[in-house]
């Protein structure tokens, strides 16, 4: 099973909060949630492999750490998703950037998906699927399922707000992927948006609805 990690750093603590605020406009939320992504990403990372190098400083030669190994791929879930990019690359500027274009129909709550662009070498890179929100789980299961079919198999999934519900969805359908998020929240309303949660995310991002 795919461990599951709170990120509970204090700043992503407090960056939560101002994204949860409703009074919070677009613009400064879209900010907050690319901060957010950074953050979580350096987290995310942790266990990337080190290859020493030799270099040498003013004083002498030296063995020193570089990453090595795979390399990375991010894949944003349209909209929402877009909005953690920026942050992400902002650490991890020579990741390439996969889409995947799907919404949750308001009616029946399942996927659709609309849009899929994957890297090339999507098999050869340690992949970060990203979504602010994991409600129902229909979603990440949905995008993951679509980055396995190209040819993915090392991925991490990174939300910012999730509820336990959505958490086991995606570990029973996907028990080999890690999953990152900021704040595990109460439960799900009727209709299935998060609570407390922030609404929704993608038209805050956006400024739609
Ligand atoms: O876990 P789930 O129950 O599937 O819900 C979460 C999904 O809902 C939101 O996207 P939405 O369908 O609103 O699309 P959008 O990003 O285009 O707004 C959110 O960004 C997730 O992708
Ligand atoms: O709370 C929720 C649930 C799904 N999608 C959102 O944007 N917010
Ligand atoms: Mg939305």
């Amino acid at each position: 099973m795919g461990k599951v990690t709170v990120l509970d750093h204090p700043l992503i603590k407090h960056k939560l909060t101002y994204i949860r605020d409703k009074n919070t406009g677009s613009k400064e939320f879209r900010e907050l949630v690319s901060e957010l992504a950074m953050l979580m990403a350096y987290e995310v990372t942790r266990d990337l492999e080190l290859e020493e190098i030799e270099i040498e400083t003013p004083i002498k030669k030296m063995m020193s750490p570089v990453i090595s190994g795979k390399k990375l791929g991010i894949v944003p879930i349209l909209r929402a998703g877009l909005g953690m990019v920026e942050g992400m690359l902002a650490l991890l500027p020579a990741a390439k950037v996969g889409h995947v274009g799907l919404y949750r129909d308001p009616e029946t709550l399942q996927a659709v998906e609309y849009y899929c662009k994957m890297p090339q070498d999507i098999s050869e890179r340690k992949l970060i699927v990203v979504d602010p929100m994991l409600a129902t789980g229909v979603s990440a299961i949905a995008a993951i399922n679509s980055v396995k079919q190209r040819g993915g198999t090392n991925i991490k999934l990174v939300c910012l707000v999730s509820v336990q519900e959505g958490i086991d969805a995606v570990q029973e359908a996907h028990p080999d992927v890690d999953i990152y998020v900021a704040s595990i929240d109460e439960k799900l309303n009727d209709h299935a948006y998060i609570e407390p949660g922030l609404g929704d995310a993608g038209d805050r991002l956006f400024g739609t609805k």
